[in-house]
């Protein structure tokens, strides 16, 4: 999902607060870093961590300097080319001291990452959304804690499970497919609206609406209106929640980094993160408290229609109407933009190949006669070739450019040994992009994933496509995030011919990875 990954930000912890939170791992870190260079290893006994190799690091700026414009060969926007580079010159573990004093550990094997993930303890650790922690702290009345993407330990734990019990039960996600294909055929409705003008279009905007919309389902139960000619307009409650989800995102890059001044006094970045975080707040407080009211009113455990996932929230003794409210305001930020930027890759795909476009409308025609056919779990479970598009979607194009953590365990990775308080990154993006891995790596080919094909790669080790994260501390919603791409990708499918009038599309890291030109699909109705 987000920030969480930026290197910026795990590379940027301040010494002192890395120290204090990390205190055990760091003396060890010390002890070999500091280790006299004469003390001999034996050929089985890893290698000084000190050996890993890397960019070099200067005093006081660390290997800042590789990365001001012009000067340096890396772009902090540009992750998964500076993974590329520095792949090719170090190999495959590479360690960076960005920040004098903080090395990150870059982990692009395989297997070195099976290891990074079997390290990560029982409450896997990333640091990140330092300043949402602060703002809901600050907010007792509000929240009862940082929420789900900040907090770590045991209670991050202690939140997560109250909310993945319902939300990774399958018959819970699959009680949204009637409302995601209702909406979805709204966006149908849109994309016939917009080509009827011949114009070049970006749908992104229109994607971004599409999926709050679906956001507003599960964390409101209510029809946001996002895809309705109000709702799309710039003034639209859905328009300025987009806007909010945005800022609070590239806020928070901003404000976990640097000199972090924010702690002490309100700069204009944390007022501004402020502002469009507020925004969120206020519509989930509003919305949440019109749902349980409605329940107070009228709702009865018994009635015959399965309880929602709002629903079930509100009638958990183990969950409050705070806890419920936090969450609220974590689906809008980690669940619009990751979606919306996912699909827009899966139908550029889908047109640049149009021999898989072909092999997409088949399945679609087949398993929807009509066009208006609505999806249901019984074509979902036979959508196998929607499901093998989008998972080379999200090898080529992963919302990350890998996972960040911070070690729980020492570990030896490709040899070298890596002491527990280390922040890693794994490179699944650039790794996914190897011909070591994937013949052909660069194309789009979703018959690597289909077996029994003649191209089906079944030897990939299960490591290196990871878009939703791995173990515990992976996606909440990752089910219901498949499910209503794969909606999309039927439903878009089975109506139209996609085309592509845009340039190539690569990735701008802010701070997931966002398309970096317009989504300039065509659609031509079949
Ligand atoms: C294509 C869509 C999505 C992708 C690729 C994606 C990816 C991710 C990734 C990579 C992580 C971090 C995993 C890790 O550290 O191991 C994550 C965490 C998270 N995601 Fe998603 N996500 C998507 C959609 C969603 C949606 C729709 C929601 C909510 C409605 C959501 C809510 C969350 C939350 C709350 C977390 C934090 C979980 C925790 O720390 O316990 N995500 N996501």
């Amino acid at each position: 999902m987000r920030n969480y990954h930026c290197p910026r930000l795990l590379s940027r912890l301040k010494l002192d607060e890395f120290e204090k939170l990390h205190r055990p791992g760091r003396r060890l870190f010390q002890k070999c870093y500091s280790t006299h260079s004469t003390v001999t290893t034996g050929t089985s006994d890893p290698k000084l961590f000190k050996h890993i190799p890397g960019p070099k690091s200067l005093p006081l700026i660390g290997t800042l300097l590789n990365y001001v414009p012009l000067l340096g060969d890396y772009k902090f926007d540009r992750l998964h080319r500076n993974g590329m580079k520095k792949l090719k010159k170090y190999g495959k573990l590479v360690k960076e001291e960005i920040v004098p004093g903080v090395n990150v550990v870059w982990v692009f094997d395989p297997s070195d990452i099976e290891t990074v993930f079997k390290s990560e303890g029982r409450y896997p650790e990333r640091r990140s959304h330092l300043a949402v922690e602060k703002y809901r702290r600050e907010r007792p009345e509000i929240y009862s804690n940082g929420g789900l993407l900040p907090t770590n330990g045991a209670d991050w734990w202690h939140l997560r499970s109250k909310f993945q019990q319902a939300l990774s039960r399958p018959q819970n996600v699959k009680l949204y497919i009637e409302q995601t294909d209702a909406v979805i055929q709204e966006f149908i409705e849109l994309i016939r609206r917009h080509s009827k003008s011949q114009k070049p279009h970006d749908y992104l905007h229109d994607l971004s609406h599409l999926f709050m919309e679906l956001v507003g389902l599960v964390a409101f139960d209510v029809n946001l209106g996002s895809l309705t000619e109000d709702g799309l307009k710039n003034d639209s409650r859905s328009s300025k929640l987009i806007k909010a989800a945005e800022t609070t995102n590239s806020c928070v890059v901003e404000l976990d980094n640097g000199l972090q001044l924010w702690k002490f006094m309100e700069t204009p970045l944390y007022k501004k993160f402020k502002i469009a975080y507020h925004f969120m707040e206020s519509v989930a407080l509003e919305l949440v408290s019109q749902k349980a009211t409605a329940m107070e009113k009228g709702w009865k455990r018994n009635d015959g229609h399965q309880a929602s996932l709002l629903e079930q929230y509100l009638l958990s003794p183990d969950l409050s109407h705070k806890d419920i409210v936090g969450m609220a305001v974590d689906m809008i930020l980690a669940g619009m933009d990751t979606t919306s930027y996912s699909s827009s890759f899966a139908l550029y795909h889908l047109a640049m190949n149009p021999e898989s476009q072909k092999l997409m409308h088949q399945e679609a025609l087949k398993l929807l006669p009509e066009k208006s056919t609505p999806v249901t779990s019984q074509v979902l479970n036979q959508a196998s070739y929607t499901k093998a598009a989008l998972k080379e979607t999200f090898r080529l194009n992963p919302i990350s450019v890998g996972i960040g953590r911070i070690l729980a365990h020492d570990a030896v990775l490709s040899g070298f040994h890596v002491p527990a308080g280390t922040v890693v990154v794994t490179q699944n993006q650039v790794s996914c992009r190897l011909p070591e891995y994937f013949p052909d790596p660069d194309r789009f080919v979703p018959e690597r994933w289909l077996k029994g094909h003649a191209l089906y790669h079944g030897s990939v080790s299960p490591y290196l496509v990871l878009p939703f994260g791995h173990g515990p501390r992976s996606c909440i919603a990752r089910r219901l995030a498949e499910q209503n791409m794969q909606i999309l990708l039927l439903k878009v499918c089975r109506n139209f011919k996609i085309g592509w009038c845009g340039g190539h599309l690569d990735v701008r890291t802010q701070p997931v990875n966002k398309p970096d030109e317009p989504v300039l699909l065509t659609f031509d109705e079949y």
